[in-house]
């Protein structure tokens, strides 16, 4: 049987929609659950093989997006929310409880500070932006993923119609590349 990469995407994609205007994050607990508030739509969502990324039981990859920062806001239970590892760069706040990590934070001087990491299936709401692509996919075999089988994991991106890349996206690359330029001088500050 194939491996789940994630129940979100096993199955197919569903697209989706232009003019979704956000929703609301909650945690796993059963009663006074974490609640966060998105005012928008997240952009560059994609699947994640990286080992910091919060993913639900049986899942090789998780689902993550960005949203601007000012568009979200914890509307409940923030008392529950704990920095998961203070030394990362991104500070994935992650509920106490039932250990789901509701947003990612960056506060250093980085390419994507001002913008969080959120997983969208953590809402009942559908129209949120469809996973684009798959990154940190040979991350997968540092948490004990076998080698022989990611042919495998890459052919079932494909047969998504997802690109799969080892680190991000192009896009995303050339926005770090554009900012390390710009911090040594090789790029004009205001290019
Ligand atoms: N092989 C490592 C990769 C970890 C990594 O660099 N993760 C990325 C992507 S997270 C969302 O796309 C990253 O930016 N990490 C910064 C951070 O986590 O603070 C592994 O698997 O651990
Ligand atoms: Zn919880
Ligand atoms: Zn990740």
């Amino acid at each position: 049987m194939a491996p789940s990469l994630h129940p979100l995407i096993d199955n197919g994609i569903t697209k989706g929609r232009e003019d979704f205007p956000g929703g609301k994050l909650y945690c796993h607990c059963p009663t006074d659950k974490v609640e966060v508030t998105l005012s928008s739509n997240v952009a560059h969502n994609h699947a994640c093989g990286c080992s910091k990324c919060w993913k639900p039981a049986g899942a090789l990859f998780s689902i993550v997006a960005v949203i601007p920062r000012n568009n979200l806001k914890v509307t409940a239970h923030e008392e529950k929310l704990k920095i998961v590892d203070e030394s990362a760069t991104i500070q994935r706040h992650a509920c106490q409880s039932c250990g789901v990590h509701l947003y990612g934070r960056i506060e250093t001087e980085h390419p994507f500070k001002g913008l969080d990491f959120v997983h969208v299936e953590l809402s009942d709401t559908k129209g949120w932006q469809e996973p684009q692509f798959a990154a940190f996919v040979s991350s997968i075999i540092e948490q004990g993923f076998n080698p022989k089988g990611m042919d495998e994991v890459r052919s079932k991106f494909k047969s998504l119609g997802l690109e799969t890349y080892d680190v991000l996206s192009p896009p995303l690359m050339d926005l770090i590349a554009t900012f390390t330029a710009k911090k040594t001088g090789a790029l004009p500050a205001n290019l």
